[in-house]
């Protein structure tokens, strides 16, 4: 307890102990309050049996708000019960008295006068804890600037509900604070930082919401910490506009989600949408259709690439992946439903009985102009509409006309021809004629609209994207139209007889849902409205430039934050390569925001210093390296061994001290998933200890020992990485160099590195 050296010491026990007396009465007028709602309510329900009054329906409504706000209020007042602030700052104003604030993860007023006892992290003024340095400085309270005097910054921490320690942070202090929280071990889950948030971190947080953010992170930077944290930021600063399952965060797969999913509801945010891109794009399609794990694709690609990083079998491949994510296939796309758009309004007029109720033109006319800023299929509904109104008036006509002729007929009849049987047959036999006519039109009529629009193409997405496949030059020749040259056929060839193969066994891959989304949205539009307005995605390099396009397309919105890592793009072969060609086809270089971290939080610099060697080799310019904050250890321990036996007995003994050191979490990074198989096995037969192996299938774990395979590790982070190859090598190439640095950078605490000789050339 070193708190106790404080000068202030006593001061700040006597505030703790307030606030703690307040949070105290808040809770205990909250459960009298939540008593009375409760009773309100009961009341209302009898009243409702009786009387059936809406009175009393109002009542139950108004009651069961309070009760929702009273219990939300209980459940963040009870959890800061233990920690209600982190840190506090003062502020002078000229001509006012000092102002103090104390910074928790809520905030608390005096119900008495308004006065705050804790302001929120998130509020405009707990900026300057984050932001400022001591001295003169400005800031935002009542949605105005004011200038000031930063007096005092000060950390505490407080460990249930006791002071343990003070900290005032001068120009010169280190973040002891930070240093002490990056020290702990990990459990399974993403912790909240907001009290050692960064200021390179606090801007990404706050940055203007109203503008797409990319936000480029080395690794171990805190995207993901951040992304959650900005969630929070968002919905307190726009709580009054925006629910918070209007926001939505994409995350690379489900295990992803699960590991993240905690940190949310410590920062007191409920209801957030979190999904993949795959379970999204399948939710808008609504389609059922099988998805071919792109993970597969991936695993295909590490197997089949050669030592000089080609082969002339996954060129086409790889060019097919590139281009379903590129803006080419987009303009291609255009070009397709363009023709659809054109053709799809038949030869000849909605006509009755030889009558023109529209003429081709102006059904023409009114379908691409009039209609155009509909989705096609959308239009044929109003066109519909019209048709089905302009028949009603050449039906009402004709019936007239019909009715009209023949009683001129009759009426001559009566007038000019004498009162024989002969002309009464006569009459007679026009009676018939004319109500067979007027019958004739009357069914015809019926049908009318129908016939002309059962004429209309009747294909669903799939369809028009098998058209596209499979119909002879079709894709080569939008190809050549939107892109003003011939076609690679080798390459186009791939792509549309893999693609339609699979369509006929009903499957796609991820990379097919932008085109066929895009087609949907161009040609079909989407039933249900969409009420995702803001998206936050996490490992954003791993999408491509076309599928961010559709997500806007589709999303209408601008509240966007990116937040990935070049270095990491190990699917870069359908992902993003260069953020600038993002910010230009989707966002707008102007209309967007690009912000970079280049501190890395999460590992030792021993360890970053590795890894940052190995990055080195992608010889990239655009890749900046992470600089690790100042925190040593152990050097990451690389040993080759010559027999397969003497690596596994010696991981086997590795692993029994990291636990008796009290590691929590220890992973074993093997290339691939036989790897993994190999090594669980081993460690199950021979030394008992039972592993689990992380892959694509997964969707929880818990924090022990585990074995990963490379592709599957970005994201995640352990106290102690092991590093293995027995069977694979990563080979001087970009993917195995990144595939190599993402397995480096995911300790928190130690590395390992075992090998078998010749197995690690990136490393000598
Ligand atoms: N300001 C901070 N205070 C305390 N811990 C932090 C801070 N920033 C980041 N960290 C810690 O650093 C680690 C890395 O954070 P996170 O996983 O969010 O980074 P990332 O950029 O998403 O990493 P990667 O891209 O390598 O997966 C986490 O343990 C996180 O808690």
């Amino acid at each position: 307890m070193t708190a106790k050296k404080h000068p202030d010491y006593k001061g700040e026990v006597n505030r703790l102990e307030l606030t703690k007396e307040y949070i105290d009465k808040t809770l205990d007028a909250t459960e009298t309050y939540q008593k009375i709602y409760s009773d309100n309510i009961k009341e209302a329900m009898i009243e409702l049996d009786y009387l059936d009054s809406s009175q009393s329906y109002i009542n139950i409504l108004i009651n069961n708000k309070f009760m929702e706000m009273a219990e939300k209020n209980f459940e963040s007042l009870t959890k800061s019960r233990n920690k209600p602030y982190f840190a506090r700052i003062d502020i002078k104003q000229q001509t006012k008295d000092l102002d103090q604030f104390y910074i928790g993860k809520t905030s608390l007023f005096k119900a008495e006068d308004g006065t705050p006892l804790i302001i929120d992290w998130r509020s405009p003024i707990a900026n300057l804890y984050y932001e400022s340095r001591l001295g003169e400085t400005s800031y935002e309270a009542e949605g105005q600037t004011q200038q000031g005097e930063l007096i005092l910054k000060r950390q505490y921490t407080i460990e249930n509900g006791q002071l343990v320690d003070i900290l005032d942070i001068d120009i010169t202090t280190n973040d002891t604070f930070l240093q002490a929280s990056l020290e702990a071990h990990a459990d399974q889950r993403l912790k909240d930082i907001a009290s050692t948030i960064q200021a390179e971190q606090n801007r990404v947080i706050r940055a203007d919401m109203g503008k797409p953010l990319i936000v480029q992170g080395v690794a171990g930077s805190g995207k993901t910490t951040i992304a959650l944290h900005r969630i929070a930021y968002f919905i307190y600063t726009y709580e009054k506009t925006f629910k918070p399952e209007n926001l939505m965060i994409m995350a690379p797969n489900r295990l992803f989600i699960n590991y993240i999913s905690e940190v949310l509801p410590e920062l007191g945010v409920e209801r957030v949408k979190q999904t993949t891109f795959i379970d999204f794009m399948v939710e808008v399609l609504g389609n059922k259709y099988k998805m071919i794990d792109p993970t597969n694709t991936l695993i295909d690609i590490i197997h089949r690439t050669g030592h000089d990083g080609s082969n002339k079998d996954i060129e086409s491949i790889l060019w097919t992946i590139r281009f379903k994510g590129s803006m080419d296939f987009k303009g291609l796309l255009d070009e397709y439903v363009k023709d659809i758009e054109t053709q799809f309004i038949p030869k000849g007029d909605c006509s009755l009985v030889g009558y023109t109720v529209m003429s081709e033109t102006d059904i023409r006319e009114m379908f691409t102009k009039d209609l155009n800023y509909l989705p096609v299929y959308k239009r044929v509904k109003l066109l519909k509409a019209k048709l089905s109104k302009q028949l009603k008036q050449v039906e009402k006509d004709l019936l007239k006309e019909i009715e009209e002729f023949y009683d001129q007929k009759i009426d001559r009849l009566r007038v000019q021809v004498e009162a024989t049987e002969k002309r009464r047959l006569k009459i007679v036999s026009l009676l018939d004629r004319k109500e067979e006519k007027l019958e004739t039109v009357k069914k015809a009529a019926k049908v009318a609209v129908k016939k002309y629009i059962d004429r209309l193409p009747k294909l669903n997405v799939f369809e028009y994207y098998n058209k596209l496949m499979v119909e002879e030059g079709l894709f080569e020749l939008y190809f050549s139209r939107h892109l003003g040259q011939a076609a690679p056929l080798a390459n186009t060839n791939t792509l549309c007889v893999q693609t339609a193969k699979l369509l006929k066994e009903k499957k796609i891959t991820v990379d097919d849902y932008a085109p066929i989304v895009y087609i949907k949205s161009k040609l079909f539009g989407f039933d249900e409205n969409i009420t995702v307005k803001g998206l936050i995605v996490d490992e954003a390099q791993d999408f491509s430039v076309f599928q961010y396009y559709v997500l806007k397309h589709i999303l209408m919105t601008n509240v966007f934050t990116l937040l990935g890592d070049l270095s990491q793009g190990i699917h870069s072969y359908r992902g993003i390569n260069d953020w600038d060609e993002l910010r230009e086809h989707v966002f707008g270089r102007e209309n967007s925001t690009y912000l970079t971290l280049v501190q890395s939080y999460r590992t030792t610099i021993e360890v970053m210093n590795l890894a940052n060697r190995v990055i080195r080799k992608l010889n990239n310019p655009n890749i900046v390296l992470a600089q690790p904050v100042i925190r040593h250890g152990q050097r990451p321990e690389i040993k080759e061994f010559a027999e397969k036996l003497d690596l596994l007995k010696t991981l086997h003994n590795t692993i029994i001290e990291l636990k008796k050191e009290n590691f929590k979490s220890i992973a074993m990074i093997c290339k691939t998933k036989q790897e993994c198989v190999l090594v669980q096995k081993y460690l199950s037969k021979h030394a008992k200890i039972e592993t689990k192996i992380l892959d694509e299938k997964e969707e929880n774990y818990e924090a022990d020992v585990v074995i990963v395979p490379s592709y599957f590790v970005k994201g995640l982070e352990f106290d102690v990485s092991i590093i293995i190859n027995i069977e694979e090598k990563y080979e001087d190439i970009e993917l195995d160099i990144k595939l190599l640095y993402v397995a480096l950078t995911r300790p928190l605490h130690r590395l390992y590195m075992y090998h078998l000789p010749n197995m690690m050339p990136l490393l000598s």
